[in-house]
C-alpha cells in the first residue's frame, strides 16, 4: 500500500474517571506499531503528542464543570481543537491520519479535523455509546459524551467546537454496543443513527454486522472514520482500558472486523483512531499489542 500514515498521539485523560490512559500512546507505540505499519507496506511517520493539560495545574478556584455537568470541558476544548488542526494538516499533506488516545473525548478533535469541509460517516466500535449529553451524563466524563458532542446532540448544537455538522446521524454506525446509561439509551433510541448491539452480533456475526456497518456510514460520502476503543472487545482480551464490560467481542472477531474495515472501506478509509488503553489496569502491555495487531488488520495484513 502506497501511503504515508501519521501517528499523532493524544496522552489525554481528562475525559475519563481512572487515571492512565495517558499513557496510551506511549504503550502503543512501545508495542511496535511503526513496524507493524511498515510491514504492511505503509510509511509510518511519527507526528508525536499534542500537549495536554495537567489536572494538577488548575487554579483550584475556577470550576472544573462546564455546561451543567461536563468536567474539563475548557481543557478537552484545548485538546480537541489541537486534534482537528494536526488532523486537517495530516490529510492537507495528503497523508493519512492515525490517532492515538487517550481516552475517547478526543474523537471530538479527530471528527472535526477529518471533516473540515468533507461529508463523512463514522463507524464507531464500542462497548458504551457515548451518547450522553452534559444533561445526561451521570458521570461527568466527556469520553462517554463524544459521539453526542460529534452529531450535535442537546446542547452539543450551541457548541461549535464540538460539532461536526459534516457527519449526518444517517451515517453512523456503533458496534459492539452493550452498556447504555438509561438517559443515554432514550437518546440512541430517537437518534438516527444505528447501533450493531452484541446480540446482533452473537444473531448475524461479525462480518455480515461491520460490512453493513461500513455500507451505512460510506452512503452518499465519500470518506469514513473508524474509531476503535479497545473496551468494544471482551476485557478477557483486552483487560488495560478505562471502563471494561463484559461481554464484548473475540480476539477473532475483532480480527475480522478490522480486515473487513480494509477490504470494504479500501480507500474511503480516510482516519482511524484508537483509543481507551490503560497501561496501569493492563497486563504486560497486551491490550496495547492487540490494539497494534488490530490496526495492522485495518491497514491490510491478512493471512494470505
Ligand atoms: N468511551 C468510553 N469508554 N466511554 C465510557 C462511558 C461510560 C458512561 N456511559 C459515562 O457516560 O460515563
Amino acid at each position: 500500500m502506497d501511503q504515508t500514515v501519521r501517528v499523532l498521539g493524544v496522552p489525554m485523560d481528562l475525559g475519563a474517571d481512572r487515571r492512565g490512559v495517558d499513557m496510551g500512546p506511549s504503550a502503543i507505540r512501545y508495542a511496535g506499531l511503526a513496524e507493524e505499519l511498515e510491514a504492511v507496506g505503509t510509511t509510518c511517520v511519527d507526528g508525536g503528542d499534542i500537549a495536554v493539560p495537567r489536572p494538577e495545574e488548575r487554579d483550584p478556584d475556577t470550576e472544573p464543570f462546564e455546561h451543567g455537568r461536563a468536567k474539563y470541558f475548557r481543557e478537552t476544548r484545548e485538546v480537541c481543537e489541537d486534534v482537528a488542526t494536526a488532523v486537517s494538516a495530516t490529510v492537507a499533506d495528503g497523508e493519512f491520519p492515525l490517532v492515538l488516545g487517550g481516552d475517547h473525548s478526543i474523537a471530538i478533535g479527530t471528527a472535526a479535523g477529518a471533516t473540515n469541509g468533507r461529508d463523512t460517516g463514522i463507524v464507531w466500535f464500542d462497548a458504551h455509546g457515548d451518547f450522553n449529553t452534559p444533561e445526561t451524563t451521570p458521570s461527568g466524563n466527556v469520553h462517554g459524551m463524544s459521539l453526542a458532542a460529534i452529531l450535535g446532540k442537546g446542547p452539543f448544537a450551541e457548541v461549535p467546537w464540538a460539532h461536526s455538522p459534516r457527519v449526518r446521524e444517517e451515517n453512523v454506525a456503533l458496534v459492539g454496543t452493550r452498556a447504555l446509561d438509561e438517559r443515554e439509551r432514550d437518546l440512541v433510541a430517537d437518534s438516527d443513527v444505528s447501533v450493531y448491539t452484541m446480540t446482533d452480533i452473537d444473531e448475524r456475526g461479525i462480518t455480515d454486522i461491520v460490512r453493513e456497518a461500513l455500507d451505512v456510514a460510506t452512503a452518499g460520502v465519500s470518506q469514513v472514520h473508524v474509531s476503535l476503543d479497545m473496551d468494544c472487545l471482551d476485557p478477557d482480551e483486552a483487560p488495560g482500558v478505562g471502563t471494561p464490560v463484559r461481554g464484548g467481542i473475540t480476539y477473532r472477531e475483532a480480527h475480522a472486523a478490522m480486515e473487513l474495515v480494509h477490504e470494504h472501506a479500501g480507500p474511503r478509509l480516510s482516519s482511524f483512531e484508537l483509543v481507551e488503553v490503560n497501561p496501569i489496569l493492563d497486563q504486560h502491555n497486551r491490550t496495547a499489542e492487540l490494539a497494534c495487531e488490530l490496526t495492522a488488520s485495518a491497514f491490510g495484513k491478512s493471512v494470505l
